[in-house]
Order: structure tokens, then C-alpha cells, then sequence
């Protein structure tokens, strides 16, 4: 039999679940569909943020100069704290939306069988028809895994899903990809005494980033252990042996490792969604179209998060939530087109946070630029902290005195980012930063040093 509801959300991310909450608090008949109870809450909670920066917070207090047993029984425990965490939020967002009497749960694969209708399977061979005049799609992304020979049933290739669940320390780790996970993964391994190699197959370290923060990174990293490996064309793997070429020098190499960590991209998640039974098409990657207020192409169906491609961050998902709360309940004001800039941090050690334009884009851009520079060093709450390696970066249009961009490598720096972002946000001079009153010690202090240029 159908069973009729005001909304159904297709996936229980970070989007997704916070609207559920929201439409049910509003009176709404509200079912969450979620594929696997081991996911409740989502990417963020069960397999992505949450556990990879307890696990980054653990691996910074890893004790040195100790015995390998020692290390490994670190890392064992580390593993054992992180899926206490994990396990008690996920039971917190279970109960958070099974509690609510508006909502209802299930735990199967959402799949359309029509622009109003989704089927979901259940466990064993059970159904459940469901419609909806909404329908919200947050399926999130799965990792990409490069078509390499070798990987297929390979117990020592991983994902960052699968080797979160590794309770034995790698000796050695091959990181294949510089990106974002691999670079989080590269540093808190390092830290918990792995060796560690990243086999990166761009010509440059996080391209993205000016080269003289990329550089220094790469410096603090190699510092800690981790070699660099780039132009590094992965051609096989076989055990734990894997046969790489040099794509500048065509120089073939092998590289032994007792962990290989897939880290090379997350792509859109649709597979089973059936979204032709709905009128929802997708791009050329495989995201799901959607327009600045997040309606697919089948106008009563919206996309949250990760799935509808761009930026993957929890904090998109989130204020994808904000836009369809506006669109349906307030003003419809807000859209992805205001949202820009929008920060980031990669969490190694130290982070490296980033918001806005770097040097080199604010001059392609044809702007008139001062440059602010601090090196870490010159920090006094870094000095306390013991943590002096980094550097603090910004760009300022000189025509408008506004903060173009603001590149921080640095303790704490995921921290002292969102001042900067709510300055640039609100439309401030750089001169407010410079000026401002900050407490004493602390790393955000030195933003008026970092604006005094
Ligand atoms: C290792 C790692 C570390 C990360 N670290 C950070 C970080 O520090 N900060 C940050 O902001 N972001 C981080 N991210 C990215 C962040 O986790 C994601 O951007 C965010 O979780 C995406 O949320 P979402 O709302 O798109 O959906 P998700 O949280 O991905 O939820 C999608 C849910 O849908 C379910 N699902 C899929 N298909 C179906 C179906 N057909 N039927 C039913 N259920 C289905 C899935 O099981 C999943 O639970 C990290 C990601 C990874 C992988
Ligand atoms: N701190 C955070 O906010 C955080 C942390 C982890 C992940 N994430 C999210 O997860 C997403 C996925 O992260 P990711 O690091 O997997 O992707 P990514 O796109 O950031 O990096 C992938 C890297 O792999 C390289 N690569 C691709 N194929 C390769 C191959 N065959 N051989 C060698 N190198 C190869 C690419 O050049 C790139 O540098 C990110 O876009 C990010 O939004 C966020």
C-alpha cells in the first residue's frame, strides 16, 4: 500500500536531516530514507569529518621516540576512541529524527518509480511505496576508484572509509592522491608513525594554492616524514607492491606499502536513485542539475549537498538546508549565487585554511594588489603553543581597501579564518581587522599584524 507524506528526503546528510527536523517541527509528515544504518547522520559523522579529526587530534598527542608496539597500541586505541565518537552521534541523530512523532526513518535504498513516488527496499526482500509532493535528494558521494589493475579484492588497497576501520598501525602508507584526503591522511599517519609516501599525479602540490604557501607546506610536511612523489602515474598494483611512472620523465618505479590509501576525488552519489522515473537529469559528472535554489529539473524534487556536485563541504550541505527553508517558508531571498566567498580547511598539521582569491588568481583577475605576509614565527601565542612553522597570507584590493583573500597555514588557523571570512562577509575594510581588539595570546591576534601592510 502507498503511504502518503508531506516530504520525503531521499539520505540522511548533514542537509537533509536538519531540514527533516525543521518540516516535522513545522507539522510536517516527513520519511527519511537512509540505505544503511550504519550511516545515520551521514558522510560527516560516520565516515568523513567526525571521525577523520579525532582521529588528526590523536595522532597530534602521539607519543615520539617510543617503541613501534608502543605506536601501534596508540593507534589501536585511537581507532577504539574514534568509533566510540562516531557511534554515540549516530545514535544522536537516529534518535534526534526517530523521536520526532512527525518523522519516520527507514532504513533501506530509495529508489523513483515516478516524479511523486520513490520505493524504497528495506532489508530482505520487503518494499515500502511512498509519495510525496516533495522530494529531496542528499545521497552525498562516493570515492572514486581510479581504474587501476590490482585493486579489485586487494586487502592492503583502502579507501578513507575502509582504512579508518584498520586497527594495525601500516608501517609504510602509499597515499595515492595530494588532494584534501590525502593529504589529512598523509600528515595524521605521519604523526602516528607511519612512513609515509604521497604519490600525486598533478605536476604541482595543491595547485589550487599560491606557490609560496604550497611550498612551504610541502616543507613542513616533508618534514614530518612524508615523501613526495609527483607527475606519479599509478600503473598497477599488485600485493602490496605498486608499479608507478614518472609521467615528465617516463622513468618507471616501484614503491612497497602495507596500506595503499585510494585518495583521488569523491564523485556524485545517484546510483539506484532511478532519477529518469522523475524528470531529474544530471551533468556530464554525474551531478544532479539543479538551479540557485536547489530545484532539480523536476521542479516538486530539490538536491542537498554533495550530490548536486561543486563544493563538498558538511557546511554547503547545511546552508543548502538555509535555501530551502527560505524557499518554502521565508522570503526565497537566499540562493547558491550570494554564497560566495566560502573557506575551507585542510586539516593537517598544521591546517591550512584558505578564503577567497589567492595572489596569482587576484592578479590574473587584473587587480591592484597589497600583499600581507606573517610568518608563523613571529606569533607570540605560537610561541606558547610550541607551533611556529607556517605562514599567514592576505590579498587586498588596494583600489577598494577590501579583503580579496586570505590564505592561513598555521596552529588554529581553521579557527582564525572565520574571522576573517565574517569581516570579508560584511563588507569591512582590512583596516577593521588591523584595528581590532583581539584577546591575548591568541592566534587571531595577529590578523592586525597580518592587515598592516
Ligand atoms: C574523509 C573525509 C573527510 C571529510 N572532512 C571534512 C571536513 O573536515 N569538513 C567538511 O566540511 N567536510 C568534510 N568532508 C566532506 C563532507 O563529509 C561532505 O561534504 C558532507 O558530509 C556531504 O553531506 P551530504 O549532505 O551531501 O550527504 P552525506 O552526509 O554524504 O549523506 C548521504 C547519505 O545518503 C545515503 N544514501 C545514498 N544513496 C541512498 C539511497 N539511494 N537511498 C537511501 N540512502 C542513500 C548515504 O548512505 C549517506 O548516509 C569530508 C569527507 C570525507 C570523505
Ligand atoms: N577538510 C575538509 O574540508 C575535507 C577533508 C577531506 C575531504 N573533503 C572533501 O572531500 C572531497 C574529496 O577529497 P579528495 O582528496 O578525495 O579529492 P580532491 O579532488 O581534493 O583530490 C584528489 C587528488 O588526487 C589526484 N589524483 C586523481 N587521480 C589520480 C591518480 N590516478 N593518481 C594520482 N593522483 C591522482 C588529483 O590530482 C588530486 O590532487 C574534497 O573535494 C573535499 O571537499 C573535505
Amino acid at each position: 500500500m502507498m503511504k502518503q507524506y508531506d516530504d520525503i528526503i531521499i539520505g540522511f546528510g548533514k542537509g537533509g536531516k536538519t531540514l527533516a527536523a525543521e518540516l516535522a517541527r513545522r507539522g510536517h509528515k516527513v520519511a527519511m530514507i537512509e540505505r544503511s544504518d550504519k550511516m545515520y547522520g551521514g558522510t560527516c559523522i560516520n565516515i568523513g569529518c567526525i571521525p577523520t579529526k579525532t582521529l588528526v587530534h590523536a595522532a597530534k598527542l602521539a607519543p615520539h621516540g617510543v617503541s613501534w608496539t608502543d605506536q601501534k597500541n596508540y593507534y589501536a586505541q585511537a581507532i577504539r576512541q574514534k568509533e566510540d565518537v562516531v557511534s554515540l552521534l549516530r545514535q544522536k541523530n537516529y534518535d534526534n529524527l526517530t523521536h520526532h512523532p512527525n518523522v519516520t526513518v527507514y532504513t533501506g535504498t530509495g529508489s523513483f518509480t515516478a516524479p511523486d513516488k520513490v520505493e524504497v527496499s528495506l532489508s530482505g526482500r520487503e518494499k515500502e511505496s511512498l509519495q510525496a509532493p516533495r522530494i529531496f535528494i542528499n545521497t552525498g558521494a562516493e570515492s572514486i576508484i581510479p581504474p587501476i589493475e590490482g585493486i579489485k579484492g586487494n586487502p592492503h588497497v583502502f579507501t578513507s572509509t575502509s582504512i579508518m576501520e584498520l586497527k594495525e598501525l601500516p608501517e609504510k602508507l602509499a597515499v595515492i592522491g595530494g588532494g584534501y584526503v590525502g593529504l589529512e591522511f598523509a600528515s595524521m599517519y605521519a604523526s602516528f608513525g607511519s612512513q609515509v609516501t604521497v604519490l600525486e599525479g598533478h605536476a604541482d602540490l595543491i595547485p589550487r594554492e599560491d606557490r609560496d604557501v604550497a611550498d612551504i607546506v610541502k616543507e613542513v610536511l616533508e618534514k614530518k616524514g612524508i615523501t613526495f612523489r609527483m607527475n606519479a602515474k599509478v600503473q598497477s598494483i599488485a600485493g602490496k607492491e605498486i608499479a608507478v611512472r614518472d609521467a615528465v620523465s617516463e622513468e618507471p618505479f616501484h614503491l612497497e606499502a602495507d596500506a595503499i590509501l585510494l585518495a583521488t576525488g569523491r564523485r556524485p552519489f545517484t546510483e539506484g536513485l532511478n532519477l529518469e522515473a522523475a524528470g531529474v537529469e544530471t551533468d556530464e559528472r554525474g551531478a544532479v542539475k539543479v538551479n540557485e535554489r536547489l530545484q532539480t529539473t523536476n521542479p516538486h524534487v530539490w538536491a542537498i549537498g554533495d550530490v548536486k556536485g561543486g563544493l563538498q563541504f558538511t557546511y554547503i550541505s547545511l546552508d543548502d538546508y538555509r535555501i530551502i527553508r527560505e524557499d518554502l517558508f521565508g522570503d526565497s531571498a537566499r540562493s547558491t549565487a550570494d554564497r560566495d566567498p566560502v573557506g575551507y580547511s585542510v586539516f593537517i598539521d598544521p591546517p591550512l585554511s584558505r578564503i577567497g582569491l589567492n595572489e596569482e588568481e587576484a592578479l590574473r583577475k587584473g587587480l591592484n594588489v597589497k600583499i600581507g605576509k606573517l610568518p608563523v614565527a613571529g606569533i607570540p601565542r605560537a610561541r606558547t603553543l610550541g607551533e611556529t612553522e607556517g605562514l599567514f597570507k592576505v590579498v587586498i584590493d588596494a583600489d577598494t581597501n577590501k579583503i580579496v583573500g586570505c590564505t592561513l597555514f598555521g596552529p588554529e588557523s581553521s579557527e582564525v579564518l572565520n574571522s576573517v571570512a565574517i569581516a570579508m562577509k560584511a563588507g569591512m575594510d582590512y583596516t577593521f581587522l588591523r584595528d581590532f581588539i583581539f584577546t591575548h595570546p591568541s592566534m587571531s591576534e595577529a590578523l592586525n599584524d597580518l592587515m598592516n601592510v
